[in-house]
């Protein structure tokens, strides 16, 4: 499996030390509002486990499964809901915890979705983003660490369900996903 991986931007340690500001700039931020966290599945699912543990006020969470990019490097253009939530978001202030914002198909979507649902307010937290790629013009509220235009994979991230469980994020081979 490491054989794959062309370089590592950023290591365990490294991201570990993101998630601990990102939640006490979180914690500060949505004291007395009990958060509805969401995380969106599958790829944001080690990012919201690291990053509740460092958040220190009451929250609720829930999750989502959404997937667009199936067993490509390219987004399908086409977002489906694979999992739906649990608990209603009307009236909540609700916290979207996304592993990445690539051209901004999946977080338009799912922030269109929440919104019509009566929502009280919408944030996002990302954990990685490539702002070079938006085809839909939008920002996460709070982000980690801004990648270059490279398909990367680890902590959570995959190519084709594979390398989820790296944990560093690392940019893989083209030659894995190009033959
Ligand atoms: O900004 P975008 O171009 O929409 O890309 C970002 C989304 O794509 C990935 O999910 P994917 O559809 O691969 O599902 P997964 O989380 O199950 O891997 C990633 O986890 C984000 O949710
Ligand atoms: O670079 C990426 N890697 C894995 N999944 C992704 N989904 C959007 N961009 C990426
Ligand atoms: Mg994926």
């Amino acid at each position: 499996m490491l054989d794959d991986i062309k370089e590592v931007l950023y290591d365990a340690q490294q991201i570990q030390d993101k998630i601990k500001e990102l939640g006490d700039t979180l914690s500060r931020d949505f004291e007395g509002r009990n958060p509805l966290v969401i995380c969106v599945l599958k790829g944001a699912f080690i990012f919201m486990a690291d990053l509740v543990k460092n958040i220190n006020i009451p929250l609720e969470i829930d999750f989502m499964a959404i997937s667009s990019y199936g067993q490509s490097t390219k987004s399908s253009g086409i977002v489906k809901i694979i999992k739906d939530l649990d608990v209603p978001v009307e009236g909540r202030d609700v916290l979207i915890v996304e592993d990445i914002i690539d051209s901004g198909l999946t977080l338009s979507y799912l922030i269109d979705v929440l919104e019509r649902r009566n929502s009280k307010s919408v944030t996002v937290v990302t954990l990685f983003d490539k702002p070079t790629r938006r085809t839909v013009d939008l920002e996460a509220n709070y982000t980690g660490f801004s990648l270059p235009d490279e398909f990367v994979v680890g902590y959570g991230l995959d190519y084709a369900e594979k390398y989820r469980n790296l944990p560093f994020i690392g940019v893989l081979k083209p030659e894995v996903y190009s033959k």
